[in-house]
């Protein structure tokens, strides 16, 4: 039988507590003895620093940290509250295995080590005839982070500021976000500093191609390797280009090329779904929390996104699909910014409207229709709100404006978005942040859906909608008989117009909506609970998130081992 989101939410819903949720893990949730479990004097805002190296706890304080540096200072401080249970996982191991405790304790900081740097860093630099007939060497790059697990997977972005550490960065996010939301893949990410709207579609097929040639010929990519996806600035068209290079060139016998990078057309080899992932799995994890009484009461606001405000930076593929969303659920979005600027309106800005303009202007300054307009697209995040939601890029919410920010919940769209002094000025202000190892995680899961159809050469319910069908259908009439056997009268059983829906209209999407409402919810109430179990805030999600994707990562290396010989 098929689930929808709203069957799963309908299942969720009733709990008023969502930490019993919990004993139904999609992963290891972080469980086992030693180590501080909370009930520390520590501050709570500072949770996790003691101990780190200085130059990390120097990150903790920067207006513009380094980003790569950033993602570590998060990395890091789960790492220090983790340690504990790690060695005392290794010390019971050593009591097993005779293996003496300072050789685990050595391996114990290998693997930390192992973690902090990513595996392979290629930097790749190639000419492209422009269509004018000038040359242009192109730079470009591929990460991987972390290969406890293979393939790898991250996105390709396309951006002028694209540079070496920001894809480190990126990659190292992948590795905590799929780790977070249990996929089972390393992290990586691409980059190509290139501002695509400066080139011709001719000239982006060349460059997309050779920067895929190049990493074929490295052997850095592949649907057993690693597998790419959009990004900024990227989508569908990029994604078509790269696979159809990569079946041409080394994949032309490898049946399973398809998988290669994820995120393509429906036409070729896609998955229904996956455009509008992102936005919408940011919008699935928000429900757990916003729809769940205890938890928005203890950040000091009322259940529920009827009435209440929300603004959106960055309206891209992330962004205008999390509005959306949040939209039709009854939130009212008061302001959107865009590169351009920001506009806003007490009384709401109609987002499907909005959309229309935007798709044939790209632009938010001149839309009208009562806006007021600001300069900077960053005056957004001053606008009183309940939820703001940054879709846009890295570090757009610092030391310097943190202060400034008035909304209860941040849901981060983009990656990075906050830096980590910012992050302890709004902790201390009591706003919960949903960090972007899960809300946007919605991308990745969906790829993951995508990159197992392309392995397994069907799509989802090919086979099993007409059995279902058939079985529902048994079902009731074996209902009916069992009726007439005790009743001793006909009773009909007519399925309701909404499960006739399903049974007989249900479609690819609907199993892979289905299947993103359930991680994100689970992965959410996976959080909840790793909050209680660490003692910490329950705005805190953030450490919490990387506390149990660091978790499973450091897992998945001790039993694997760390070195070949
Ligand atoms: N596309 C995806 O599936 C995923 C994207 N992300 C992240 O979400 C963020 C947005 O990505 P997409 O929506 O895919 O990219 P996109 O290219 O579709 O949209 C980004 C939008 O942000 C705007 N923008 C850039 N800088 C801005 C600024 N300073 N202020 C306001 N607007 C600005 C751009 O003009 C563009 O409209 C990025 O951080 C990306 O890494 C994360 C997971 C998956
Ligand atoms: O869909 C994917 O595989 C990765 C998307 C991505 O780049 C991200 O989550 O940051």
């Amino acid at each position: 039988m098929v689930l929808t989101p709203s069957a799963v939410w309908r299942m969720l819903r009733p709990v008023s507590n969502p930490c019993r949720l919990a004993s139904r893990s999609m992963g290891h949730v972080c469980s086992g003895s030693g180590g501080d479990s909370g009930g520390s004097d520590e501050d709570p805002a500072t949770k996790g620093e003691k101990g780190l190296p200085p130059d990390l706890v120097k990150v903790g304080e920067e207006e513009n940290p380094n980003f790569y540096r950033m993602v570590e200072y998060n990395a890091y401080k789960a790492l220090n509250i983790l340690k504990p249970r790690f060695l005392a996982s290794m010390k019971e191991r050593a009591q097993r295995s005779g293996v003496p405790e300072k050789t685990q304790k050595h391996r114990v900081e290998g693997i930390m080590a192992l973690i902090k740097n990513p595996t392979c860093v290629c930097g790749v630099h190639f000419p492209i005839k422009r269509d004018d007939g000038t040359y242009e060497i192109i730079d470009a790059f591929r990460v991987h982070h972390c290969n406890h697990k293979i393939p790898l997977k991250g996105g390709i972005r396309y951006s002028e500021e694209v540079n070496i550490d920001e894809v480190k960065a990126l990659s190292a996010l992948m590795t905590y976000k799929c780790a977070c939301v249990s996929v089972p893949y390393g992290g990586a990410k691409g980059g190509v500093r290139i501002d695509p709207s400066k080139y011709s579609e001719n000239e982006l097929e060349k460059i997309t191609r050779r920067y895929a040639l190049e990493l074929i010929k490295k052997n850095l990519v592949g649907p057993g390797i690693d597998v790419p996806a959009p990004d900024v600035n990227t989508g569908g068209r990029e994604m078509s280009w790269f696979v159809d290079t990569y079946m041409k060139t080394f994949g032309h016998t490898n049946i399973n090329a398809m998988g290669c990078i994820t995120g393509k057309p429906i036409f070729y080899g896609g998955i229904r779904g996956r455009v509008t992932a992102t936005g919408r799995g940011l919008w699935n994890a928000s429900q757990l929390f916003i729809n769940n009484k205890d938890y928005m009461n203890s950040i000091g606001c009322e259940p529920g996104y009827k009435g209440k405000t929300f603004c959106v930076q960055g309206f891209g593929n992330v962004g205008s699909n999390a509005a959306r969303y949040f939209e039709a659920e009854g939130g009212k979005c008061l302001a959107i910014a865009e590169r351009d600027g920001t506009i806003y309106n007490p009384d709401g800005i109609n987002v499907h409207d909005f959309t229309e303009y935007w798709n044939k202007n790209r632009k938010v300054m001149g839309y009208g229709k009562g806006t007021k307009e600001m300069k900077s697209s960053n005056d957004i995040l001053y606008i009183p709100c309940d939820f703001l939601m940054p879709c846009a890029t890295e570090k757009t919410i610092r030391k310097t404006n943190a202060e400034k920010i008035n909304c209860k919940f941040i849901f981060e769209g983009a990656n990075g978005p906050t830096t980590p002094a910012a992050d302890k000025i709004l902790f201390k202000k009591g706003t919960a942040i949903l960090p972007d190892i899960l809300g946007n995680a919605g991308g990745v899961t969906v790829s993951y859906f995508e990159w197992l159809k392309n392995i397994n050469h069907v799509s989802y319910g090919r086979l099993s909608f007409g059995y279902d069908e058939e079985n529902t259908r048994l079902l009731l009439d074996s209902v009916a008989k069992s009726l007439k056997d005790q009743l001793g009268k006909d009773i009909k059983i007519d399925p309701s117009p909404e499960f006739k829906k399903r049974l007989y209209e249900a479609t690819e999407k609907d199993i892979v909506q289905a299947g993103l409402a359930y991680t994100m919810y689970m992965t959410a109430t996976e959080l909840i609970k790793t909050t209680k179990e660490f003692g910490l805030q329950p705005q805190n999600l953030r450490l919490a998130a990387y506390v149990s994707s660091i978790f499973k990562v450091y897992k998945a290396l001790e039993e694997a081992g760390l070195t070949i010989t």
